[in-house]
């Protein structure tokens, strides 16, 4: 298999190696990972994440373990194991059925390698494709808003909707965006104000609970998110908190952008109601940790919810940018997203 080198995960010479996200931005620590139980911690311990990006390294880890000797049978268990690591980013689900039907091929070793391959180079002409039609949406001086992290991070690429601000911002507009911090794993505050930064892109961060006052106030132009599973009817599950932002886009009438590569579409899922949402630890509620330690502030016997994800509905979204194109209400209610 040929070198892949992407923001998060770099193969080459028979090596995988996974940049920890859980200890950005203050600590770069790359894990080499030679197993699908190694995979499968990474991916449940965010240390991967991403809807795109999760897909990614488990298919190029398949490939690997394929190249090295690995019986078909131990690499249909670990498909299978891999599927399963994470309910909601249909990505990896759409990847590992990929890496599937190359495995049932008599070469299956090759068709694994060509297939992992391709998944990283069309995640990153994907990227660049949502960047180009979403940068378009976007007028010199508009200041943007984003939740969660949806950078080259997690994707082989530029990224979903933060991709869009870079080519926006490459194309010479002048923007600024407003990053919402994300809880309860603060992919915003650690993750996006590190890439953000990084890109020289002007940011203010703040508490999700402060969003609302802002709009009201009138400082946001457009919002857009990422998404992890879009459903046929257009409603999608995006990390929570992104419904909030969809209640208050709608109240405001601010502009709400969802971005996403067509492998996050799901059209076997007829509407958001049917997307599975992952319900997390209590300890990423009553506390926090990472590469700067970690405490614990609620009560030890506090009952937490801590759904990883929420839904939002068609209805509350202005477009849909795909690496296809922009799709609007017209289109979506038309079905559209069942043809591409
Ligand atoms: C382009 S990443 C899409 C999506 O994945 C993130 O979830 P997580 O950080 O739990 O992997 C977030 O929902 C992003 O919008």
């Amino acid at each position: 298999m040929k070198a892949l080198i992407a923001a998060s995960i770099k193969y080459q010479d028979n090596q995988l190696l996974i940049l920890d996200q859980y200890l950005l931005p203050h600590e770069q620590v790359w894990h080499e990972c030679e197993s699908i139980r190694e995979m499968i911690h990474l991916i449940q311990s965010l240390q991967i994440r991403g809807a795109p990006a999760i897909g990614i390294a488990a298919s190029i880890l398949i490939a690997m373990l394929a190249e090295r000797g690995t019986s078909k049978m131990e690499l249909t268990q670990a498909i299978s194991d891999c599927r399963a690591a994470r309910p909601t980013a249909v990505n990896l689900m759409n990847c590992m059925d990929a890496m599937q039907q190359a495995l049932e091929q008599s070469e299956f070793v090759d068709a694994l390698v060509i297939t992992a391959e391709s998944i990283f180079e069309q995640d990153r002409l994907m990227c660049d494709a949502m960047a180009t039609f979403g940068a378009q949406l976007i007028n010199d001086g508009d200041n943007l808003l984003t939740h969660c992290n949806t950078g080259a991070l997690a994707t082989a690429g530029v990224g979903t909707a933060l991709g869009v601000f870079l080519h926006a911002h490459q194309a010479g507009k002048n923007i600024h965006v407003w990053v919402d911090e994300t809880r309860p794993l603060l992919q915003g505050g650690r993750l996006t104000a590190y890439e953000l930064g990084n890109w020289k892109i002007d940011y203010t961060l703040i508490c999700d609970n402060m969003a609302a006052s802002l709009m009201a106030k009138g400082k946001v132009d457009k919002i857009f998110v990422g998404a992890d599973r879009i459903a046929a009817n257009g409603d999608f599950a995006n990390k929570v908190g992104t419904y909030n932002l969809a209640v208050l886009a709608n109240f405001h009438n601010v502009e709400f952008y969802v971005v996403a590569p067509v492998t996050t579409l799901d059209i076997d899922c007829e509407s958001g109601t049917h997307i599975p949402i992952e319900q997390r630890a209590s300890s990423e509620v009553t506390g926090v940790s990472g590469s700067f330690g970690s405490c614990q502030w609620a009560p030890k016997q506090a009952k937490v919810y801590n759904p990883a994800f929420d839904v939002t509905p068609a209805n509350l979204v202005t477009g849909w940018v795909l690496d296809t194109g922009v799709y609007y209400p017209q289109d979506v209610l038309n079905g559209c997203l069942k043809t591409l």
